[in-house]
């Protein structure tokens, strides 16, 4: 598997405070990258390191070969990286398919957007876009209605809809019922038949579901990486994480 995005020793600082002390990530095209650890060890800070929402003090980011170390975000999103953040950023009064269409590549402002006359390549790419995120009966219904796993989906595909070659997904299933969550696990599943998805995720039965490779970070660097159940019977994992979650479920 080629490599499509490479990070190396990756480090991030808040007023001297280091959230990432060296953080090394390769991800293959087309692979499913899951990336768990305990609060505050730096995996929201790893994913806005590489769309450049926070500053990267040392260490490099390539994607594709190329270095995109501390770029625009809108340079880094042009060049194929999308980025899905924990909270719904959907327009609420328009439909599901106007949504999508926004999100389009080369979409110019939310009026340009629907009164320019519809292509049948946007239409196609759009359709294609419901039918991933499962949601093609509700292309006309306004996202207002909808319910909150459903918006969730409609914000995945409006990062789908710029054709990215890799897809950063920020804990994806916050706030979703079980049934929603293990519709978002066959979504990203699907997804990594066109694209690389690194997915943060606290949901141990949807790692499962999901994973080809996890990768543990605690307190700013990779404590372990492997498969679901070599992380799961690591005891270092254990003693900081699943050991801590397990008793969080207990009680
Ligand atoms: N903008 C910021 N300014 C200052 N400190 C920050 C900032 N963003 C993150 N941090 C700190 O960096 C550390 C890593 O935070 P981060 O959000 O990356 O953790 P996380 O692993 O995603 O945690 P969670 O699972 O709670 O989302 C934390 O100690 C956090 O308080």
């Amino acid at each position: 598997m080629a490599t499509i995005l490479s990070i190396k020793d990756l480090q991030v600082e808040f007023s001297g405070f280091k959230a990432l002390k060296g953080v090394n990530l390769e991800v293959g095209d087309r692979e499913i990258v899951t990336i768990i650890g305990p609060n505050g060890a730096g995996k929201s800070t790893l994913l806005d390191a590489i769309v450049s929402k926070s500053a990267v003090a040392s260490g490099t980011i390539e994607y594709q070969g190329k270095d995109i170390t501390n770029r625009f975000p809108s340079e880094i999103a042009r060049m194929g990286i999308g980025r899905k953040f924990q909270n719904p950023n959907v327009y609420n009064e328009l439909t599901v398919f106007e949504n999508l269409l926004l999100a389009l590549k080369g979409s110019h402002g939310i009026l340009a957007s629907i009164t320019s006359k519809l292509t049948t390549m946007k239409r196609h790419k759009i359709t294609s876009v419901l039918e991933r995120i499962g949601l093609t009966e509700y292309a006309e219904t306004p996202v207002s209605s909808l319910s909150h796993g459903q918006k969730q989906w409609v914000e995945i595909g409006m990062v789908l809809a710029q054709d990215p070659s890799v897809v950063l997904l920020d804990e994806p299933t916050a706030g979703m019922t079980p049934e929603e969550t293990y519709a978002t696990g066959e979504i990203i599943k699907l997804m990594s038949e066109f694209h690389a998805v690194v997915v943060i995720e606290h949901d141990m039965e949807f790692v499962k579901q999901i994973a080809q490779r996890v990768v543990v970070l605690h307190q700013g660097q990779t404590l372990a990486e492997g498969s679901v159940q070599e992380v799961q019977n690591n005891p270092k994992v254990v003693e900081v994480y699943l050991g801590r979650e397990q008793i969080d479920v207990a009680a």
